[in-house]
């Protein structure tokens, strides 16, 4: 699914307009019947509504709504703030429309606001602004916002929430911003709704498709798109009823050291629930006991030292290599991986302590092998581009960085991001909080490693690698809840995800 910029959005209602052979007020009409719909699903005539309009479009929007829920008999007030004394066409023809209807509770707010008093079972409906916000709230309007956020309401925006940008907010005002409890978007999702210090604002969200031209949508250039289940149920590649092991790949894991050896056992068994043809795990003395012993699937190298991966190793018969999780931060270690990553010309993947590398040995970025996966969190991701001060901007640096270094990267968290070489960004939308839990990144390497292994490409490793990863993720909090689970869970529904995703193809 592709998100488009609010720009985007109003040339997509125009474009929608002038081919579909609908009117702009009939596109409004449809958009305040669902908007209607999804009001009346979740809360019954026992609330009042209070709706507060602007003056354009997102206004138009509220006031159609607020007709609509007054013909069903809720219990409804408006307010339209028309400081400037004009309103848009399809606002106005809404004002008409009301007003024709009988309906009598109607402020509007030209100079003085007489604001009513909000209370708990009130349900506030935003339609100040929406994609046509052009600059952060100020004066009266910003106002306005600080006392329905004071309110105890619930709080629906329409389209996006009041004084939200759809993309980029590094300069905007956060106390000016409707904090929404639910955000009924029109059509598509913006951008800024996927980033964690907007979830105060947006809350939760709800697409309304009002039948936006799907040839605008098709033809529309976009960096940024959410990635749907039939983008990766048709990555599978079918096993041949003569297949043998080396059809497969063979996986090379560098990973953990004394102390950390839990991390290659993660991978390495995440690896092999994931179709590698064979895994072979290089680790320090002090833990190939316990690999053998947790991953017998698994063939155990031993590296000359004890406690941590201190020698690079001969890659030749492997068809990718992840190094990274449990690796611990020695200087030998670090000399090592620079070493093996160096001329490396297996697909590679760069996860944790082999990422952390670069915070401090930054000069050698540029030995990562071009088309490598890097998968940092928030946190090794800044060791390494600096410091973000929000996640807009941590997104743009990652883009740079992927960029620069021609490279895929996978941003973790929620709504993980696969940034390819060339800019473009997919977003996963599997998986919960329960994920975040010690080891769940450990597990999204094996998948990854047993993936490039099995020939997929980097791309199609990254995009099919998380959302696998995160529908074990949904499967193991179905199973053991968001608090319990732990990564072991993830991998223990694996193949419940495979299944599922292999069945819908
Ligand atoms: N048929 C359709 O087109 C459909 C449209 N739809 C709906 O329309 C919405 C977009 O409507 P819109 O384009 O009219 O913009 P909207 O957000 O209402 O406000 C624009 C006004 O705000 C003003 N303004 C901006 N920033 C400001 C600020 N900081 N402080 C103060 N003022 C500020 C700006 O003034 P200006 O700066 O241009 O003078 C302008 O007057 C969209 O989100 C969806 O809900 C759906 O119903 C589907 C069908
Ligand atoms: N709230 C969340 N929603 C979805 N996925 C999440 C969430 N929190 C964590 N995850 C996923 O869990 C994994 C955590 O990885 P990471 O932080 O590297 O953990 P570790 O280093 O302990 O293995 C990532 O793949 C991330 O996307
Ligand atoms: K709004």
């Amino acid at each position: 699914m592709k998100i488009l910029s609010c720009t985007q959005q109003k040339e997509a209602d125009t474009y929608t307009i002038a081919h579909e052979s609908i009117s702009s007020i009939d596109l409004m009409e449809k958009a305040a019947t669902l908007i209607t719909e999804a009001i009346c699903k979740r809360w019954d005539k026992s609330h009042r509504i209070v709706v507060f309009a602007g003056a354009g479009n997102n206004g138009g929007d509220a006031v159609a709504v607020a007709r609509m829920l007054f013909q069903k008999n809720y219990d409804v007030e408006v307010y339209l703030f028309n400081i400037k004394g004009s309103l848009s066409e399809e606002c106005h023809t809404n004002v008409l429309r009301l007003a024709e209807c009988g309906f009598q509770k109607y402020t509007e707010v030209s100079t003085q606001f007489d604001p009513p008093k909000l209370t708990e079972h009130d349900i506030v409906i935003d339609g100040l602004f929406g994609s046509g916000l052009n600059k952060p709230l100020s004066g009266g309007f910003a106002a306005v916002v600080k006392y329905i956020n004071a309110a105890p309401s619930t709080v629906v925006s329409i389209d996006i929430p009041s004084g939200l940008m759809g993309e980029d907010n590094s300069y905007n005002i956060r106390q000016n911003i409707i904090q929404a409890d639910l955000t009924l978007s029109i059509q598509l999702p913006k951008l800024s709704f996927l980033f964690a210090e907007n979830e105060e604002f947006v809350g939760e969200w709800e697409l309304l498709d009002i039948g936006i031209s799907q040839t605008f949508i098709e033809e529309a250039q976009t960096p940024y798109l959410i990635t749907e289940p039939q983008d990766v149920t048709t990555l599978i590649k079918p096993r041949s009823r003569f297949a043998h092991k080396g059809n497969f790949g063979h996986a090379l894991l560098i990973a953990g050291s004394y102390g950390m050896a839990g991390a290659s056992i993660l991978a390495a068994k995440a690896c092999l629930r994931s179709g590698a043809g064979l895994l072979t795990v290089h680790a320090p003395v002090c833990n190939h006991n316990l690999i053998q012993t947790c991953v017998p699937e698994a063939l155990v190298q031993d590296d000359i030292h004890e406690h941590y991966f201190a020698e690079p190793v001969d890659i030749d018969s492997y068809q990718a290599i992840a190094i990274g999780p449990g690796l611990g931060q020695e200087e030998d270690t670090a000399l090592a991986t620079l070493e093996q990553i160096k001329n490396c010309y297996i697909p590679l993947i760069l996860d944790a302590d082999a990422l952390n590398i670069f915070g401090t040995h930054r000069n050698h970025l540029n030995k990562i092998p071009k088309r490598s996966i890097l998968t940092p969190h928030v946190k090794e991701l800044e060791r390494i581009v600096g410091r973000c001060s929000n996640s807009y901007e941590r997104l743009s640096k990652a883009k740079e960085l992927a960029n620069y270094l021609q490279c895929y990267i996978i941003l973790k968290g929620a709504w993980s991001t696969v940034i390819t070489p060339d800019g473009n960004c997919f977003f996963n939308p599997t998986g919960n909080p329960g994920m975040a839990t010690g080891g769940s990144g450990d597990v999204l390497t094996g998948i990854l490693t047993a993936l490039l292994a099995q020939g997929y490409t980097q791309e199609e490793s990254c995009k099919l690698g998380t959302y696998i990863h995160g529908l074990a993720g949904d499967i193991a909090s179905q199973r053991m809840g968001e608090i319990s689970m732990t990564a072991n869970d993830i991998i223990d529904a694996l193949p419940e995800a495979w299944k599922i995703i292999t069945k819908t193809k």
